[in-house]
């Protein structure tokens, strides 16, 4: 097993991580700056906890490599998801999971949001994270509003009621295919996330909080165990689940 980006907060709790895990060995550790490449017949799994500017790099060199990815780095859009499709199509030896969260409270939170969204007039999301973190919205938020959005679609939902004629810059958050997500940066906080879904005279509440890093272990290791068996690439924990 490898770790890409180990120095970083996610890199160092997931390489203590491994370390007590059993059957698994820990044997690179990559920080910016190292090759990839090296890691053919060193590794046979690599996680990548870096930033969003290098992940899809990554993942193509692990691809070349053949080495199966573990990805939780976020920033991910379409496009780079296409890119790294297509490129996994010729190495369907090689399996591929990018996961925008691996803690189970946030795994079943964006599923619930899912199953939900088609009952709701309006949804929005509200997350929450510590002030370091590089990317706004969080890949987590914007999953669960992919999410939402594709359930109301299936529905036949259309836009969702909002007034607004006038408003500061960015004072209805970003636009996720149709649903607003705001973005809340606060000293203290680690991971955290709210989902709203109303009706008139209604609303239900989905939140999800990760106040430590090793919440997302659990997963990270289910994910490690599991991806040599699971060729191709695939988006999110819960496709490794039986939700
Ligand atoms: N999927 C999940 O469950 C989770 C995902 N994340 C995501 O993981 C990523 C990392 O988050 P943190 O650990 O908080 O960031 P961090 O800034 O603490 O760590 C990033 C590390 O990557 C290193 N790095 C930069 N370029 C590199 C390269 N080319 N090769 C190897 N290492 C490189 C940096 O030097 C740093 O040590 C973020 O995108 C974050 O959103 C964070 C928590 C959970
Ligand atoms: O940067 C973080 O800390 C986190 N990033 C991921 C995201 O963008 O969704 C997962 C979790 O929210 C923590």
């Amino acid at each position: 097993m490898a770790v890409l980006g180990a120095a970083g907060r996610m890199g160092s709790t997931t390489t203590a991580a491994v370390r007590a895990a059993d059957g698994l060995e820990l044997v690179a550790e990559l920080g910016e700056g190292d090759d990839v490449a090296a890691l053919t017949g060193v590794a046979d799994v690599a996680i990548d906890f870096t930033v969003p500017e290098v992940t899809e790099a990554n993942v193509h060199a692990l691809l070349d490599a053949g080495v199966h990815a573990v990805v939780g780095t976020t920033g991910w859009d379409a496009a780079a998801l296409g890119r790294v499709r297509a490129h996994a199509s010729t190495r369907p030896d090689v399996g591929v999971l990018i996961a925008p969260n691996f803690a189970l409270s946030a795994v079943l939170a964006m599923r619930f949001a899912s199953v939900a969204a088609r009952y709701f007039a309006s949804a929005e999301v509200v997350e929450m994270h510590h002030p370091r973190k590089l990317d706004a919205p969080s890949g987590t938020a914007v999953h669960t509003a992919h999410g939402i959005a594709a359930a109301r679609a299936e529905a036949g939902l259309g836009a969702m009621p909002d007034a607004t004629a006038t408003s500061l810059p960015g004072a209805r958050g970003a636009d996720v295919d149709g649903v607003n997500v705001h973005s809340l940066r606060l000293a203290g906080l680690v991971a955290h996330e709210q989902i709203f879904l109303s009706n008139p005279g209604e609303l239900l509440t989905i939140r999800t909080d990760s106040f430590d890093r090793v919440s997302f272990m659990p997963g990270v290791l289910l994910a490690v165990r599991e991806v040599a068996a699971r060729p191709g690439v695939h988006v999110g924990l819960d496709t490794y689940l039986d939700l």
